[in-house]
């Protein structure tokens, strides 16, 4: 077996991803000055922000500060202060506000959802008021352009607030976006807040989070939420969308619903401190971005298949999508050589996806890692009653506990899959809390940050997505002007 534990009880078992057939020791020795080297530019960058060749989008130097998150300090993006007015807004919203609306998508979006479906699950919007400890019901928009929902959405609130008796029914949207113009969440939000606005007996408030530069860089939603007089909180520098669920971006939904800031936070930086070491074999990010580097270069596994065991985990697999993708997929490399990196992820989720997906993971191109998300202690567990006893199959599964069945089902998944030279690996996390989903996320982002230095491209940018960008403003504008 090789496993790496933390003394928080977070694992790493990488069994099935290394020794013979796999990522062999041979592979890693011959990497070893690369991982030296890996290591000591992800030191340089937690320490100077600094990363060799990272250019904004605007094509100047720009910082990657995402590793000082975990650090609640006086003078950091987190400071004491920031950290209190989050708590503070969050607790202004409580047994006052109905409804929270958070518009936005990517790295504004996806984060959010983890949280919520972490913290909130599937029925929270159901639950009355005090069973939400007075925190308001929460809903996402911004995350598409599709009519039929945003219009649900808004027609669903404006018929809550009808219903209200007495005090006006009261909303409001949080408005996530740092460069403060995309399309999908400020035309959803444009399309929500007028209709929101001219409802009886609701009253609606907006709050903008927002690059807070001003001046000749000042983003559209910070100049509106300025003239406005909206509160806004901040998307800081050098911090980029997908790394960005430990600022204020993500915080504020924490806030929004009560979830445990400190403890995320906490757990975050246990992870960052784990990560610090130059020995491979105790740092976590580092191992993982090796042995799938390797795994990729080596072997052509350069499809990854996230699959935690669990429903309310697979927002996690969404957020992954876009921490990958846009971190590794690059055409070029720092030198400027085609290089065409990049694991294409798969979002799936145990063990719904074994009825659908293992097919092709078993039998399909051996050009796969599979990564398993595995909870160990759940906080409600139900037994399997036996209720049919004259029944075999199901007499049989009697009395096993519906998590002992999923990681029985895991771990056959894991095996089948090991037993024909199928790379996969488990993250195991104690408990689903605040303190274990911090040290898991922030695993996935400083390993992507190694993965970034090991393939010499940059994570940190994503010009891709501006190519198509720069044909949709122009058909945009044609249609407009049809009309
Ligand atoms: O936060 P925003 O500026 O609205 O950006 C939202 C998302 O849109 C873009 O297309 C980027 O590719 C993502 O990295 C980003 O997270």
């Amino acid at each position: 077996m090789s496993v790496l534990t933390l003394s928080s009880g977070f694992t790493f078992d990488y069994t099935n991803l290394y020794g013979d057939g796999k990522v062999t020791a041979k592979d890693l020795a011959a990497a070893a000055g690369q991982l030296r080297e890996a290591h000591q530019s992800v030191m340089q960058m937690r320490s100077t922000g600094i990363v060799k060749g990272h250019l904004s989008k605007d094509g100047q130097p720009e910082k990657v500060l995402f590793t000082q998150l975990p650090y609640i300090q006086e003078g950091h993006i987190n400071s004491p202060e920031g950290i209190e007015r989050l708590q503070q807004f969050g607790g202004s919203l409580r047994y006052k506000v109905d409804t929270v609306v958070s518009f936005g998508i990517g790295g504004s979006f996806l984060g959010n959802k983890v949280l919520f479906d972490i913290h909130c699950g599937d029925f929270y919007n159901f639950k009355s008021a005090e069973e939400r400890q007075g925190y308001p019901k929460l809903y996402f928009s911004g995350n598409n352009l599709d009519p039929r929902r945003t219009d649900e959405l808004i027609g669903h609130i404006c018929r809550e607030a009808e219903l209200k008796q007495g005090e006006p029914y009261r909303v409001t949207l949080i408005v996530i976006s740092k460069s403060g113009s995309t399309l999908e969440t400020m035309a959803t939000f444009m399309v929500a807040y007028e209709r929101l606005k001219q409802t009886p007996n609701l009253e609606v408030t907006v709050v903008a989070v927002t690059d807070p530069a001003e001046g000749t860089n000042e983003t559209l939603l910070h100049k509106l939420a300025r003239e406005q007089g909206w509160p806004m909180f901040s998307v800081a520098d050098g911090v980029g969308g997908r790394f960005s669920i430990f600022s204020e971006v993500g915080l504020i939904t924490a806030a929004c619903i009560g979830f445990d800031i400190d403890e995320f936070l906490a757990g975050a930086q246990a992870m960052d401190k784990a990560c610090q070491t130059d020995d491979f074999r105790h740092n976590p990010a580092l191992l993982t971005a090796a042995l799938k580097y390797l795994g990729a270069e080596k072997y052509g596994r350069d499809i990854e298949i996230f699959m935690p065991y669990g429903d309310y985990l697979k927002s996690v697999s969404e957020w992954y999508i876009q921490l990958l993708a846009e971190s590794l997929g690059k055409r070029v490399n720092r030198d400027g050589q085609e290089v065409f990196y990049g694991r294409t992820p798969v979002a799936a989720v145990g063990t719904t996806d074994m009825h659908a997906q293992t097919q092709q993971h078993q039998d399909g191109k051996r050009n796969k890692i599979v990564q398993f998300i595995r909870v160990l202690e759940w906080d409600t567990d139900p037994v399997i009653p036996d209720l049919f006893p004259n029944t075999a199959k199901l007499a049989e599964i009697a009395g096993i506990s519906l998590s002992q069945g999923m990681e029985a089902a895991r771990q056959a998944n894991a095996q089948a899959l090991a037993g024909d030279c199928r790379f996969n690996a488990t993250f195991t996390l104690p408990k689903l809390n605040a303190y274990h989903l911090g040290e898991l996320l922030y695993l996935l982002a400083l390993s992507v940050a190694y993965e970034g230095e090991l393939a010499n491209v940059d994570a940190f940018d994503q010009p891709g997505v501006e190519t198509y960008k720069r044909i949709l403003g122009p058909n945009l504008q044609k249609l407009k002007n049809k009309k």
